[in-house]
Protein backbone atom coordinates (compact mmCIF):
# COMPACT_ATOMS: atom_id res chain seq x y z
CA UNK A 1 0.00 0.00 0.00
CA UNK A 2 1.20 3.51 -0.88
CA UNK A 3 2.00 5.94 1.59
CA UNK A 4 -0.76 8.28 0.46
CA UNK A 5 -3.76 5.23 1.02
CA UNK A 6 -2.36 4.66 4.04
CA UNK A 7 -2.67 7.94 5.48
CA UNK A 8 -6.19 7.85 3.70
CA UNK A 9 -7.62 5.25 5.91
CA UNK A 10 -6.15 6.14 8.93
CA UNK A 11 -8.00 9.23 8.35
CA UNK A 12 -11.24 6.98 7.99
CA UNK A 13 -11.21 5.01 11.15
CA UNK A 14 -10.36 7.87 13.15
CA UNK A 15 -13.06 10.17 11.67
CA UNK A 16 -15.56 7.38 12.00
CA UNK A 17 -14.64 6.43 16.07
CA UNK A 18 -14.74 10.23 16.42
CA UNK A 19 -17.94 10.59 14.45
CA UNK A 20 -19.41 7.44 17.35
CA UNK A 21 -18.18 9.13 20.21
CA UNK A 22 -19.61 12.74 19.08
CA UNK A 23 -22.90 10.46 18.44
CA UNK A 24 -23.33 9.34 22.16
CA UNK A 25 -22.11 13.05 23.72
CA UNK A 26 -24.63 14.48 21.22
CA UNK A 27 -27.83 11.92 22.30
CA UNK A 28 -26.61 12.62 25.92
CA UNK A 29 -26.80 16.57 25.64
CA UNK A 30 -30.32 15.97 23.67
CA UNK A 31 -31.81 14.06 26.86
CA UNK A 32 -30.28 16.66 29.22
CA UNK A 33 -31.70 19.25 27.26
CA UNK A 34 -35.12 17.60 27.51
CA UNK A 35 -35.28 16.88 30.82
CA UNK A 36 -34.23 20.61 31.50
CA UNK A 37 -36.95 22.45 29.39
CA UNK A 38 -39.50 20.10 29.85
CA UNK A 39 -39.97 20.42 25.60
CA UNK A 40 -40.80 16.96 23.38
CA UNK A 41 -38.29 14.97 22.00
CA UNK A 42 -39.26 16.22 18.13
CA UNK A 43 -38.69 20.00 19.14
CA UNK A 44 -35.52 19.17 21.46
CA UNK A 45 -33.75 17.58 18.59
CA UNK A 46 -34.48 20.50 16.05
CA UNK A 47 -33.48 23.11 18.63
CA UNK A 48 -30.32 21.54 19.17
CA UNK A 49 -29.62 20.97 15.49
CA UNK A 50 -30.16 24.61 14.50
CA UNK A 51 -27.94 25.48 17.24
CA UNK A 52 -25.22 23.52 16.21
CA UNK A 53 -25.71 24.51 12.76
CA UNK A 54 -24.96 28.14 13.70
CA UNK A 55 -21.80 26.88 16.20
CA UNK A 56 -20.65 24.91 12.69
CA UNK A 57 -21.18 28.02 10.49
CA UNK A 58 -19.53 30.49 12.39
CA UNK A 59 -16.72 27.67 13.01
CA UNK A 60 -16.15 27.55 9.58
CA UNK A 61 -16.34 31.35 9.05
CA UNK A 62 -13.40 31.61 11.51
CA UNK A 63 -11.30 29.47 9.88
CA UNK A 64 -11.91 30.34 6.22
CA UNK A 65 -11.10 34.24 8.05
CA UNK A 66 -7.78 32.84 9.54
CA UNK A 67 -7.09 30.54 6.40
CA UNK A 68 -7.71 33.64 3.97
CA UNK A 69 -5.54 36.13 6.37
CA UNK A 70 -2.72 33.54 6.34
CA UNK A 71 -3.42 32.75 1.97
CA UNK A 72 -2.74 36.80 1.88
CA UNK A 73 0.67 36.52 3.09
CA UNK A 74 1.01 33.48 1.48
CA UNK A 75 -0.44 34.85 -1.86
CA UNK A 76 2.43 37.42 -2.16
CA UNK A 77 5.30 36.01 -0.48
CA UNK A 78 7.64 36.69 -2.92
CA UNK A 79 7.31 40.28 -3.49
CA UNK A 80 7.21 41.09 -0.03
CA UNK A 81 10.11 39.14 1.04
CA UNK A 82 12.26 40.24 -1.71
CA UNK A 83 11.95 43.73 -1.06
CA UNK A 84 12.83 43.40 2.03
CA UNK A 85 15.85 41.23 0.95
CA UNK A 86 15.85 44.25 -1.15
CA UNK A 87 16.76 46.48 1.19
CA UNK A 88 18.06 44.58 3.58
CA UNK A 89 21.96 45.52 2.47
CA UNK A 90 20.93 48.55 2.25
CA UNK A 91 18.99 49.46 5.16
CA UNK A 92 20.79 46.81 7.35
CA UNK A 93 24.58 46.93 8.32
CA UNK A 94 26.80 43.71 8.23
CA UNK A 95 25.11 42.76 12.24
CA UNK A 96 21.50 43.42 10.88
CA UNK A 97 21.87 46.97 12.39
CA UNK A 98 20.13 49.62 10.68
CA UNK A 99 22.58 52.19 8.52
CA UNK A 100 22.05 55.54 7.62
CA UNK A 101 22.37 56.54 3.87
CA UNK A 102 24.49 59.59 2.98
CA UNK A 103 21.88 61.86 1.43
CA UNK A 104 23.62 64.41 -1.18
CA UNK A 105 25.07 61.41 -2.69
CA UNK A 106 22.53 59.36 -2.53
CA UNK A 107 19.83 61.31 -3.84
CA UNK A 108 22.21 62.36 -6.86
CA UNK A 109 23.36 59.11 -7.78
CA UNK A 110 19.59 57.55 -7.60
CA UNK A 111 18.62 61.07 -9.32
CA UNK A 112 21.32 60.83 -11.70
CA UNK A 113 19.88 56.62 -12.57
CA UNK A 114 23.34 55.48 -11.64
CA UNK A 115 21.87 53.29 -8.30
CA UNK A 116 17.94 52.53 -8.07
CA UNK A 117 14.85 54.15 -5.86
CA UNK A 118 15.47 51.25 -3.24
CA UNK A 119 19.08 51.43 -3.02
CA UNK A 120 21.57 53.54 -0.75
CA UNK A 121 25.22 55.27 -0.51
CA UNK A 122 26.38 54.34 3.05
CA UNK A 123 27.48 57.31 4.87
CA UNK A 124 29.33 55.18 6.66
CA UNK A 125 31.32 54.13 3.60
CA UNK A 126 32.08 57.78 2.45
CA UNK A 127 34.76 59.96 2.92
CA UNK A 128 34.23 63.62 2.00
CA UNK A 129 37.60 65.29 1.55
CA UNK A 130 37.52 69.82 1.42
CA UNK A 131 40.24 70.76 -1.17
CA UNK A 132 40.96 74.11 -2.08
CA UNK A 133 39.46 73.49 -5.05
CA UNK A 134 36.29 72.09 -4.17
CA UNK A 135 35.28 68.54 -2.48
CA UNK A 136 36.67 64.74 -3.18
CA UNK A 137 34.39 61.89 -2.67
CA UNK A 138 35.56 58.43 -1.94
CA UNK A 139 32.78 55.82 -1.48
CA UNK A 140 31.82 52.80 -2.43
CA UNK A 141 28.65 52.12 -4.40
CA UNK A 142 25.64 49.05 -3.72
CA UNK A 143 26.97 45.48 -4.66
CA UNK A 144 24.74 45.85 -7.28
CA UNK A 145 26.50 48.75 -9.14
CA UNK A 146 30.45 49.50 -10.52
CA UNK A 147 32.04 52.65 -11.01
CA UNK A 148 31.76 52.53 -14.77
CA UNK A 149 28.05 52.99 -13.86
CA UNK A 150 28.95 56.05 -12.68
CA UNK A 151 31.28 56.88 -15.21
CA UNK A 152 28.28 56.54 -17.88
CA UNK A 153 25.92 59.08 -15.53
CA UNK A 154 28.44 62.23 -15.59
CA UNK A 155 26.84 64.55 -16.55
CA UNK A 156 23.77 63.93 -15.08
CA UNK A 157 25.31 64.13 -11.74
CA UNK A 158 27.13 67.21 -12.85
CA UNK A 159 23.56 68.24 -13.28
CA UNK A 160 22.23 67.60 -9.88
CA UNK A 161 25.42 69.11 -8.45
CA UNK A 162 24.39 71.84 -10.32
CA UNK A 163 27.65 72.57 -11.88
CA UNK A 164 29.38 71.61 -15.43
CA UNK A 165 30.44 68.06 -16.76
CA UNK A 166 33.85 69.25 -16.33
CA UNK A 167 33.77 69.93 -12.69
CA UNK A 168 33.26 66.30 -11.96
CA UNK A 169 36.31 64.18 -12.70
CA UNK A 170 36.38 60.48 -11.78
CA UNK A 171 38.81 58.40 -10.69
CA UNK A 172 38.89 54.84 -10.66
CA UNK A 173 40.32 52.15 -8.04
CA UNK A 174 42.08 49.16 -8.49
CA UNK A 175 41.41 47.97 -5.35
CA UNK A 176 37.52 47.48 -5.66
CA UNK A 177 34.96 48.12 -8.70
CA UNK A 178 32.38 49.23 -6.62
CA UNK A 179 34.49 52.33 -5.62
CA UNK A 180 34.37 55.71 -6.58
CA UNK A 181 36.91 58.42 -6.01
CA UNK A 182 34.81 61.67 -7.27
CA UNK A 183 36.26 64.68 -7.69
CA UNK A 184 33.94 67.82 -7.67
CA UNK A 185 35.35 71.27 -8.68
CA UNK A 186 33.97 74.68 -7.44
CA UNK A 187 34.48 76.43 -10.29
CA UNK A 188 35.51 75.77 -14.01
CA UNK A 189 38.75 74.07 -14.40
CA UNK A 190 41.91 75.65 -14.24
CA UNK A 191 39.64 79.40 -14.17
CA UNK A 192 42.85 80.68 -11.69
CA UNK A 193 46.77 80.60 -12.45
CA UNK A 194 48.21 77.69 -10.63
CA UNK A 195 51.96 78.64 -9.60
CA UNK A 196 54.51 77.23 -11.98
CA UNK A 197 56.49 73.87 -10.64
CA UNK A 198 59.65 74.53 -8.63
CA UNK A 199 62.67 72.62 -9.79
CA UNK A 200 62.60 70.16 -6.64
CA UNK A 201 58.63 69.59 -7.19
CA UNK A 202 59.57 68.47 -10.91
CA UNK A 203 62.74 66.19 -9.64
CA UNK A 204 60.61 64.91 -6.83
CA UNK A 205 57.73 64.04 -8.96
CA UNK A 206 56.85 60.23 -9.48
CA UNK A 207 57.52 60.87 -13.00
CA UNK A 208 57.34 63.00 -16.02
CA UNK A 209 55.19 66.38 -15.20
CA UNK A 210 53.07 67.53 -17.68
CA UNK A 211 50.87 69.80 -16.14
CA UNK A 212 48.99 70.63 -13.30
CA UNK A 213 45.87 68.74 -13.06
CA UNK A 214 42.32 70.12 -11.93
CA UNK A 215 43.70 69.94 -8.19
CA UNK A 216 46.81 71.64 -9.17
CA UNK A 217 48.93 68.92 -8.22
CA UNK A 218 51.56 68.02 -10.84
CA UNK A 219 50.16 65.91 -13.21
CA UNK A 220 52.09 63.42 -15.95
CA UNK A 221 52.95 60.14 -17.04
CA UNK A 222 54.97 57.49 -14.87
CA UNK A 223 57.96 57.48 -17.56
CA UNK A 224 58.91 57.26 -21.15
CA UNK A 225 60.88 54.29 -21.14
CA UNK A 226 58.82 51.60 -23.93
CA UNK A 227 55.95 54.63 -24.09
CA UNK A 228 55.19 56.93 -26.90
CA UNK A 229 52.83 60.26 -26.98
CA UNK A 230 50.64 61.73 -29.08
CA UNK A 231 49.75 65.28 -28.54
CA UNK A 232 47.02 66.70 -30.58
CA UNK A 233 44.49 69.92 -30.73
CA UNK A 234 43.44 72.68 -32.87
CA UNK A 235 45.53 75.93 -33.46
CA UNK A 236 46.64 77.71 -31.08
CA UNK A 237 45.74 75.77 -27.98
CA UNK A 238 48.77 75.25 -26.36
CA UNK A 239 50.01 71.84 -27.73
CA UNK A 240 53.89 74.21 -28.36
CA UNK A 241 54.33 75.54 -25.16
CA UNK A 242 53.26 72.51 -23.42
CA UNK A 243 55.78 70.82 -25.32
CA UNK A 244 58.21 73.33 -24.38
CA UNK A 245 57.50 72.84 -20.78
CA UNK A 246 57.71 68.88 -20.98
CA UNK A 247 61.18 69.32 -22.35
CA UNK A 248 62.46 72.27 -19.56
CA UNK A 249 61.21 69.20 -17.05
CA UNK A 250 63.03 66.15 -18.91
CA UNK A 251 66.05 68.63 -18.55
CA UNK A 252 65.63 68.77 -15.35
CA UNK A 253 64.39 65.59 -13.94
CA UNK A 254 64.88 63.05 -16.33
CA UNK A 255 68.76 62.22 -16.36
CA UNK A 256 70.55 61.38 -19.14
CA UNK A 257 68.22 61.19 -22.75
CA UNK A 258 69.59 61.88 -26.28
CA UNK A 259 66.98 64.48 -27.74
CA UNK A 260 66.14 64.68 -31.51
CA UNK A 261 63.95 67.54 -32.53
CA UNK A 262 62.42 67.84 -35.60
CA UNK A 263 60.36 71.61 -35.41
CA UNK A 264 57.71 71.21 -37.99
CA UNK A 265 56.56 75.06 -37.09
CA UNK A 266 60.69 76.03 -37.68
CA UNK A 267 61.04 77.75 -34.41
CA UNK A 268 58.89 76.31 -32.23
CA UNK A 269 61.39 73.95 -30.08
CA UNK A 270 64.45 76.29 -30.98
CA UNK A 271 64.89 76.91 -27.61
CA UNK A 272 66.39 73.30 -26.87
CA UNK A 273 68.55 73.45 -29.88
CA UNK A 274 71.42 73.36 -27.88
CA UNK A 275 70.85 70.22 -25.92
CA UNK A 276 69.87 67.92 -29.35
CA UNK A 277 72.21 64.96 -30.96
CA UNK A 278 70.44 66.64 -33.72
CA UNK A 279 67.91 69.68 -34.50
CA UNK A 280 66.01 70.40 -37.61
CA UNK A 281 63.95 73.50 -38.57
CA UNK A 282 61.69 71.54 -41.33
CA UNK A 283 58.58 70.37 -42.68
CA UNK A 284 59.52 68.59 -45.04
CA UNK A 285 58.72 64.76 -45.39
CA UNK A 286 62.18 63.74 -46.57
CA UNK A 287 63.47 65.86 -43.50
CA UNK A 288 61.23 63.58 -41.40
CA UNK A 289 62.03 60.63 -43.08
CA UNK A 290 66.02 60.84 -42.89
CA UNK A 291 65.60 60.87 -39.25
CA UNK A 292 63.14 58.50 -38.72
CA UNK A 293 65.73 56.00 -41.11
CA UNK A 294 68.62 57.49 -38.06
CA UNK A 295 66.43 56.50 -35.26
CA UNK A 296 65.95 52.81 -36.97
CA UNK A 297 69.21 52.06 -37.65
CA UNK A 298 69.77 53.20 -33.57
CA UNK A 299 67.15 50.96 -32.72
CA UNK A 300 68.01 48.07 -34.99
CA UNK A 301 71.67 48.26 -33.17
CA UNK A 302 70.05 48.01 -30.27
CA UNK A 303 68.12 44.83 -30.92
CA UNK A 304 70.98 43.39 -32.16
CA UNK A 305 73.38 43.96 -28.80
CA UNK A 306 70.00 42.71 -26.67
CA UNK A 307 69.79 39.59 -29.11
CA UNK A 308 73.30 39.03 -28.44
CA UNK A 309 73.37 39.17 -24.64
CA UNK A 310 70.49 36.97 -24.70
CA UNK A 311 72.04 34.86 -27.11
CA UNK A 312 75.61 34.66 -24.39
CA UNK A 313 72.91 34.27 -21.50
CA UNK A 314 74.35 38.05 -20.06
CA UNK A 315 72.45 40.63 -18.48
CA UNK A 316 70.60 42.60 -20.96
CA UNK A 317 72.01 45.52 -22.04
CA UNK A 318 71.14 49.01 -20.52
CA UNK A 319 70.10 52.12 -23.43
CA UNK A 320 70.38 55.94 -23.15
CA UNK A 321 66.64 57.04 -23.49
CA UNK A 322 66.40 58.45 -26.92
CA UNK A 323 63.28 61.18 -27.05
CA UNK A 324 62.23 62.03 -30.66
CA UNK A 325 59.87 65.62 -30.88
CA UNK A 326 58.43 66.54 -33.94
CA UNK A 327 56.22 68.95 -34.17
CA UNK A 328 53.14 69.19 -36.58
CA UNK A 329 53.75 65.64 -38.20
CA UNK A 330 50.61 65.51 -40.39
CA UNK A 331 52.47 67.68 -42.77
CA UNK A 332 54.99 64.56 -43.05
CA UNK A 333 52.27 62.06 -44.00
CA UNK A 334 50.84 64.28 -46.41
CA UNK A 335 50.85 63.00 -49.97
CA UNK A 336 50.41 65.55 -53.25
CA UNK A 337 47.98 63.41 -54.92
CA UNK A 338 50.52 61.52 -57.08
CA UNK A 339 51.11 58.03 -57.71
CA UNK A 340 54.94 59.24 -56.97
CA UNK A 341 53.34 61.21 -54.04
CA UNK A 342 51.23 58.56 -52.28
CA UNK A 343 53.59 56.19 -52.70
CA UNK A 344 56.61 58.40 -50.68
CA UNK A 345 54.02 59.06 -47.84
CA UNK A 346 52.74 55.32 -47.49
CA UNK A 347 56.54 54.18 -47.13
CA UNK A 348 57.30 57.04 -45.07
CA UNK A 349 54.04 55.90 -42.46
CA UNK A 350 55.28 52.49 -43.14
CA UNK A 351 58.55 53.80 -41.83
CA UNK A 352 56.98 55.96 -38.79
CA UNK A 353 54.93 52.92 -37.26
CA UNK A 354 57.95 51.05 -37.42
CA UNK A 355 60.03 53.32 -35.42
CA UNK A 356 56.78 54.48 -33.23
CA UNK A 357 56.65 50.04 -32.48
CA UNK A 358 60.48 49.78 -32.27
CA UNK A 359 60.27 52.39 -28.89
CA UNK A 360 58.88 49.11 -26.33
CA UNK A 361 62.37 47.64 -26.36
CA UNK A 362 64.37 50.08 -28.25
CA UNK A 363 64.42 52.82 -25.92
CA UNK A 364 63.63 54.92 -28.33
CA UNK A 365 60.55 56.91 -27.38
CA UNK A 366 58.60 59.40 -30.38
CA UNK A 367 56.28 62.39 -28.40
CA UNK A 368 54.57 63.48 -31.77
CA UNK A 369 52.22 66.68 -32.05
CA UNK A 370 49.66 67.60 -34.72
CA UNK A 371 47.66 70.14 -34.79
CA UNK A 372 45.15 68.70 -37.64
CA UNK A 373 43.88 65.13 -35.56
CA UNK A 374 41.58 64.43 -38.38
CA UNK A 375 41.18 60.64 -39.29
CA UNK A 376 43.74 60.82 -42.84
CA UNK A 377 46.14 63.06 -41.59
CA UNK A 378 48.32 60.78 -39.11
CA UNK A 379 47.58 57.05 -40.49
CA UNK A 380 45.64 54.78 -38.29
CA UNK A 381 48.41 51.92 -37.95
CA UNK A 382 50.84 55.04 -36.55
CA UNK A 383 48.16 56.61 -34.20
CA UNK A 384 47.87 53.26 -32.51
CA UNK A 385 51.32 52.94 -31.53
CA UNK A 386 50.91 55.56 -28.67
CA UNK A 387 50.55 54.47 -25.27
CA UNK A 388 50.12 57.88 -24.12
CA UNK A 389 47.76 60.66 -25.57
CA UNK A 390 46.65 63.96 -24.97
CA UNK A 391 44.17 65.64 -26.60
CA UNK A 392 43.82 69.48 -26.18
CA UNK A 393 40.69 71.27 -27.64
CA UNK A 394 39.34 70.03 -30.50
CA UNK A 395 35.81 70.80 -32.13
CA UNK A 396 34.12 67.49 -32.45
CA UNK A 397 33.79 64.21 -30.42
CA UNK A 398 34.90 62.64 -33.72
CA UNK A 399 38.07 64.18 -33.67
CA UNK A 400 38.54 63.31 -30.03
CA UNK A 401 38.66 59.54 -30.70
CA UNK A 402 41.07 60.25 -33.86
CA UNK A 403 43.42 61.12 -30.78
CA UNK A 404 41.91 58.93 -28.14
CA UNK A 405 40.80 55.77 -29.77
CA UNK A 406 37.71 54.87 -31.39
CA UNK A 407 36.51 53.19 -27.99
CA UNK A 408 37.79 56.26 -26.25
CA UNK A 409 33.88 57.34 -24.89
CA UNK A 410 33.68 53.56 -23.04
CA UNK A 411 36.00 54.01 -20.92
CA UNK A 412 35.84 54.85 -17.08
CA UNK A 413 35.27 58.59 -16.53
CA UNK A 414 35.74 59.98 -20.25
CA UNK A 415 36.51 64.17 -20.62
CA UNK A 416 35.31 65.05 -23.97
CA UNK A 417 37.85 67.27 -24.91
CA UNK A 418 35.69 69.29 -27.11
CA UNK A 419 34.26 70.58 -24.27
CA UNK A 420 36.98 72.21 -22.92
CA UNK A 421 37.03 75.93 -22.79
CA UNK A 422 39.25 77.07 -25.59
CA UNK A 423 40.12 79.98 -24.40
CA UNK A 424 41.61 78.65 -21.24
CA UNK A 425 45.38 78.02 -23.37
CA UNK A 426 47.02 74.52 -22.83
CA UNK A 427 44.84 72.30 -20.81
CA UNK A 428 44.45 68.41 -22.59
CA UNK A 429 43.05 65.63 -21.43
CA UNK A 430 45.85 62.92 -20.81
CA UNK A 431 44.71 59.49 -21.55
CA UNK A 432 46.71 56.94 -20.15
CA UNK A 433 46.51 53.29 -18.86
CA UNK A 434 43.13 53.47 -19.24
CA UNK A 435 42.90 56.65 -17.11
CA UNK A 436 41.57 60.60 -18.32
CA UNK A 437 42.95 63.25 -16.24
CA UNK A 438 42.37 66.84 -17.22
CA UNK A 439 45.80 68.56 -17.41
CA UNK A 440 47.02 72.10 -18.19
CA UNK A 441 50.69 71.99 -19.50
CA UNK A 442 53.15 74.52 -17.71
CA UNK A 443 53.82 78.17 -19.77
CA UNK A 444 57.32 78.74 -18.35
CA UNK A 445 59.06 82.01 -18.80
CA UNK A 446 61.87 82.12 -21.45
CA UNK A 447 64.30 82.95 -18.56
CA UNK A 448 63.84 79.78 -16.42
CA UNK A 449 63.84 77.80 -19.68
CA UNK A 450 66.94 78.94 -20.83
CA UNK A 451 68.88 78.73 -17.75
CA UNK A 452 67.76 74.79 -17.74
CA UNK A 453 68.64 74.08 -21.36
CA UNK A 454 72.38 75.99 -20.36
CA UNK A 455 72.61 73.79 -16.72
CA UNK A 456 71.78 70.54 -18.99
CA UNK A 457 74.66 71.83 -21.83
CA UNK A 458 77.18 72.48 -19.53
CA UNK A 459 76.70 69.46 -17.73
CA UNK A 460 77.41 67.47 -20.97
CA UNK A 461 79.92 69.51 -21.70
CA UNK A 462 82.05 68.87 -18.28
CA UNK A 463 81.15 65.07 -19.20
CA UNK A 464 82.99 65.22 -22.58
CA UNK A 465 85.98 67.00 -20.52
CA UNK A 466 86.28 63.75 -18.93
CA UNK A 467 85.89 61.30 -21.05
CA UNK A 468 89.06 58.99 -21.33
CA UNK A 469 90.69 59.59 -24.83
CA UNK A 470 89.00 57.27 -27.08
CA UNK A 471 88.56 57.34 -31.31
CA UNK A 472 85.39 58.99 -30.33
CA UNK A 473 86.79 62.03 -28.87
CA UNK A 474 89.57 62.21 -31.26
CA UNK A 475 87.25 62.52 -33.69
CA UNK A 476 85.27 65.37 -31.66
CA UNK A 477 88.30 67.20 -31.42
CA UNK A 478 89.44 66.81 -35.13
CA UNK A 479 86.03 68.51 -35.48
CA UNK A 480 85.66 70.81 -33.52
CA UNK A 481 89.51 72.04 -34.62
CA UNK A 482 88.30 72.42 -38.03
CA UNK A 483 85.09 74.09 -36.99
CA UNK A 484 82.46 71.48 -38.83
CA UNK A 485 79.43 70.07 -37.72
CA UNK A 486 79.43 67.19 -40.44
CA UNK A 487 82.36 65.49 -41.09
CA UNK A 488 82.38 62.88 -43.96
CA UNK A 489 83.43 59.13 -43.72
CA UNK A 490 86.03 59.28 -46.06
CA UNK A 491 87.93 62.16 -44.23
CA UNK A 492 87.81 60.83 -40.86
CA UNK A 493 88.48 57.15 -41.18
CA UNK A 494 92.41 58.10 -42.66
CA UNK A 495 92.43 60.66 -39.78
CA UNK A 496 91.87 57.98 -36.80
CA UNK A 497 94.28 55.44 -38.62
CA UNK A 498 92.11 53.41 -40.98
CA UNK A 499 93.85 52.71 -44.06
CA UNK A 500 91.33 50.78 -45.59
CA UNK A 501 90.67 52.40 -49.42
CA UNK A 502 87.35 50.15 -50.31
CA UNK A 503 83.91 52.42 -49.03
CA UNK A 504 81.87 50.08 -47.75
CA UNK A 505 84.85 48.57 -45.79
CA UNK A 506 85.92 51.35 -44.49
CA UNK A 507 82.54 52.80 -43.28
CA UNK A 508 82.10 49.69 -41.21
CA UNK A 509 85.46 49.72 -39.72
CA UNK A 510 85.23 53.41 -38.72
CA UNK A 511 81.06 53.13 -37.56
CA UNK A 512 82.58 49.86 -35.24
CA UNK A 513 85.91 52.11 -34.31
CA UNK A 514 83.42 54.63 -33.09
CA UNK A 515 80.26 52.73 -32.13
CA UNK A 516 78.31 54.65 -33.75
CA UNK A 517 76.12 54.74 -36.92
CA UNK A 518 76.86 56.69 -39.90
CA UNK A 519 74.33 59.21 -41.19
CA UNK A 520 74.00 61.35 -44.14
CA UNK A 521 74.71 64.56 -44.28
CA UNK A 522 72.66 67.97 -44.58
CA UNK A 523 71.91 67.80 -48.85
CA UNK A 524 71.63 63.60 -47.74
CA UNK A 525 74.45 62.84 -50.33
CA UNK A 526 77.37 61.80 -47.91
CA UNK A 527 77.73 59.75 -45.87
CA UNK A 528 79.39 60.80 -42.27
CA UNK A 529 79.05 62.13 -39.05
CA UNK A 530 77.65 64.71 -36.87
CA UNK A 531 79.29 66.41 -33.85
CA UNK A 532 76.55 66.24 -31.40
CA UNK A 533 75.84 62.07 -32.37
CA UNK A 534 79.33 61.92 -31.52
CA UNK A 535 79.28 63.98 -28.59
CA UNK A 536 75.97 61.88 -27.37
CA UNK A 537 77.81 58.72 -27.61
CA UNK A 538 81.08 60.13 -25.73
CA UNK A 539 78.73 61.17 -22.88
CA UNK A 540 76.28 58.26 -22.65
CA UNK A 541 76.78 55.63 -20.04
CA UNK A 542 77.26 55.79 -16.39
N1 LIG B 1 49.46 76.89 -20.18
C1 LIG B 1 49.32 78.06 -20.76
N2 LIG B 1 49.05 79.14 -20.00
C2 LIG B 1 48.90 80.34 -20.57
N3 LIG B 1 48.99 80.59 -21.89
C3 LIG B 1 49.25 79.56 -22.69
C4 LIG B 1 49.43 78.25 -22.16
N4 LIG B 1 49.67 77.42 -23.17
C5 LIG B 1 49.65 78.19 -24.30
N5 LIG B 1 49.40 79.46 -24.01
C6 LIG B 1 49.30 80.57 -24.96
O1 LIG B 1 48.43 80.18 -26.02
C7 LIG B 1 48.91 80.61 -27.28
C8 LIG B 1 49.04 79.41 -28.23
O2 LIG B 1 50.00 78.54 -27.72
P1 LIG B 1 50.85 77.54 -28.63
O3 LIG B 1 51.58 78.27 -29.69
O4 LIG B 1 51.62 76.69 -27.72
O5 LIG B 1 49.67 76.74 -29.30
P2 LIG B 1 49.74 75.63 -30.44
O6 LIG B 1 48.61 74.71 -30.17
O7 LIG B 1 51.09 75.03 -30.53
O8 LIG B 1 49.44 76.52 -31.70
P3 LIG B 1 49.63 76.17 -33.26
O9 LIG B 1 49.25 74.75 -33.46
O10 LIG B 1 48.72 77.12 -33.93
O11 LIG B 1 51.06 76.42 -33.55
C9 LIG B 1 50.23 81.30 -27.02
O12 LIG B 1 50.01 82.67 -26.97
C10 LIG B 1 50.64 80.80 -25.64
O13 LIG B 1 51.40 81.76 -24.93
Amino acid sequence: MSKKKQQVSEDLYGQTAGAIGALVVVFAILGAIKDKLGLSMPVTVLLTVGVMVLIGWGAWKLRYRILAALAGTAGKPAATTTALKQEAPAAAGAGGDQVAPHPELTEALRTAGVIGRDEIIRADEVTVTSLATGKRYDFLLPKTKTVKDVGHKLANIAGWFGVSRLQLQLERSFDNERRVLLLRLDQAPFSTALPLPTRHEITTFAGVPLGHDVTGRLAGVETFDKASMLVAGMSQTGKTTLINGLITCLLIGYGEFDMYLLDGKICGLITFEKNCVRYEASDKPDVFEDIVDELTATGMGRYRQKQEALRNREPSPKFKPVIFIADEVANFFADDGTPKGKEKAGRISEKARKLVAMSLESGISCIWLTQRPDKDAIPTNVRSQFQYRLCLYVDSEGTAKVVLGDTYFETVGPINPALLNPKIKGQGVLFSHGESTLIRGFDFDNEFMWNVVDEAHGRQQQKLAQAPASPLTQAIDLMRRQGVDFIPTADLAPALGITETRHGERGKQLSKMLGVTSSKDEKSVVRGYWINDLIAAATSGP
